[in-house]
């Protein structure tokens, strides 16, 4: 039997809790309440007294429309494929070589523009500026692309750059000919109205990226770091804008890449001793194997949305949407768990929240009724922000947890840091004033490139490495990318060349407004 006494204070030790817990709540909800009215970071320099340029306006007519096409469409049909490190069609490049000398004449023959081949088929423009003081910024691109078959049921060839519905079809049309044309395209249209930048530039095309860049890109930094050349900031492919992709990706945002993940390609292998079929043992190297992948897959890597640049790219997006969507968005300290729980339910967003581990390559046995003596297996990590390769390689060791499995890094590195996006960011203000200038109706905001680019070679000439381009994603897009069906709108190509066009004139603004006081100008 309970007294009375101790079940007063069993009474008094239940009310406080609860009044403690009341208490929690309500200052939780507070706070979360003026965060979310207080929050708007989009808004950024966009209403600053910005320095007045005279940008020369493309004005494209029926016969440029006709020919920016048709050399896209060019580059397209030259299958400049990348297989392997240093394994690539070198005829086609060669002929890319030409190709752009033909396409773009005015870019080869101006005074202003400097050429150089670098490693046999990557290319580096340097566009002179008439201010050597001012700091010169890169573009990046690169030539080469996947392999694509016509046997994969593309529903046009993917070299042919045929059109369907007023799309272009064909491999690279995303990744990357789009931006490495499109760059090529704005310059010569500038040069031939007499254009003559104030800052200086450089425009980098690597031949080599999608095998790594170790031939192309990094031989491209080789030659800049000779010449002790320093970068204001570099823009690369990466992100792009993306059009309702889910509930927490609604409407059209441009997402300017200022980090990527980190990547492993690690290879798993496991021996046995072969024989014949007849008499097998109780494992077998393929089963063996195929259990410690089997593992893996069913053991993602740890939840780690909220810990990331991914935080600003929902901050930067929760004014668009109303409660409780904005509410959740603008406290990601709060409902970051929550969040990521929804995103990882699809591949797209699954890559925001954590560590991918992709099994890619699966490879044994050379006959039917011989036990094989070896099994491969590769595994291909894109790594989250707040996860260093090491603890990466130490998730996956403690997965296969088999001696038999052997486990070997082909190759890695940490995720990329992080660029600035302040309102003194030179990069960041100006990529979010063109976007803003070419496509009034998005919202920019940071985000993390989950792939890898060339731009990661070119860390050490600058902290600001923007990862963008001006594509329209749509839900389903993405599978295109190294998928069947890579394709761009004639339109959306058409933005590309005006994009770049914006962008680089709008890089001859000597400096950033000052962000203060700026919207009592209004
Ligand atoms: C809040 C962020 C929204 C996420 C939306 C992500 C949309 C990205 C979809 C597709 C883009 C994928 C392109 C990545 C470019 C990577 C270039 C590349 O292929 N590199 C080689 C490699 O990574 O292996
Ligand atoms: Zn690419
Ligand atoms: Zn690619």
């Amino acid at each position: 039997m309970v007294d009375s006494g101790t079940k007063l204070k069993i009474r008094r030790l239940l009310k406080t809790i609860i009044c403690l817990f009341s208490l929690t709540f309500v200052v939780l909800f507070t706070v979360a309440f003026v965060r979310t009215l207080t929050l708007d970071v989009d808004v950024g320099l966009q209403h600053a007294q910005w320095e007045k340029t005279k940008n020369i306006s493309l004005d494209i007519g029926r016969e440029q429309r006709e020919e920016l096409l048709d050399n896209f469409k060019e580059s397209i049909r030259i299958p400049t494929v990348s297989f392997a490190e240093s394994n690539y069609n070198t005829t086609a490049l060669l002929e890319f070589n030409r190709f752009l000398r033909k396409a773009f004449p005015t870019v080869y023959s101006s005074s202003l523009v400097h050429h150089e081949v670098v490693a046999n088929y990557s290319h580096l423009f340097w566009v002179e500026g008439s201010q050597p003081d001012l700091l010169p910024y890169l573009l990046l691109a690169h030539v080469d692309v996947v392999p694509a078959s016509e046997s994969d049921a593309w529903d046009l060839p993917p070299f042919s750059a045929k059109e369907m519905d007023g799309f272009i079809y064909g491999r690279g049309t995303l990744d990357d000919k789009s931006s490495l044309m499109g760059i090529l395209q704005a310059l010569e249209y500038l040069l031939r109205k007499g254009y003559a930048p104030r800052r200086g530039f450089y425009i980098g095309l690597g031949h080599d990226e999608e095998v790594s860049g170790k031939n192309g890109a990094l031989n491209i930094v080789n030659v800049m770091k000779q010449r002790g050349v320093q970068l204001s900031f570099v823009l690369d492919e990466g992100m792009l804008i993306t059009e309702n992709l889910s509930s927490f990706l609604g409407g059209s945002t441009a997402f300017i890449g200022i980090s990527e993940k980190g990547s492993a390609t690690i290879k798993l292998s496991v021996s046995t001793p072969p024989g014949h079929s007849s008499m097998p043992p109780k494992e077998t190297c393929i089963g063996i194997l195929a259990a410690a992948v089997k593992r893996i897959e069913d053991n993602p890597m740890p939840r780690l949305f909220g810990y990331g640049p991914e935080r600003l790219s929902f901050e930067h997006m929760a004014h668009k949407f109303s409660f409780p969507v904005k509410f959740m968005m603008s406290n990601l300290w709060l409902f970051s768990p929550l969040i990521g729980r929804v995103l990882e339910r699809q591949p797209i967003s699954n890559s925001l929240v954590r560590t991918t581990t992709a099994v890619t390559m699966f490879n044994s046995g050379v006959k039917f009724n011989i036990i094989p003596s070896l099994a491969e297996a590769f595994v291909n990590l894109r790594i989250h922000s707040a996860q260093s390769l090491e603890e990466a390689l130490d998730h996956i060791r403690s997965r296969v947890a088999d001696e038999r499995v052997k486990m070997e890094l082909i190759d890695g590195f940490d995720p990329l840091p992080v660029s600035s996006t302040d309102e003194k960011s030179f990069g960041f203000q100006i990529i979010k004033k063109t976007v803003l200038e070419v496509f009034p109706s998005v919202t920019v905001a940071p985000g993390i490139c989950v792939g890898n680019t060339d731009s990661r070679h070119f860390k050490d000439f600058t902290k600001d490495i923007f990862r963008f381009i001006p594509a329209w994603l749509k839900s389903g897009d993405y599978l295109r990318f190294h998928g069947i069906n890579e394709r761009i709108s004639k339109k959306n190509y058409e933005e590309f060349v005006v994009f770049y066009s914006s962008l680089i004139q709008n890089c001859d603004i000597q400096k950033l407004p000052e962000p203060h006081g700026s919207v009592h100008e209004l």
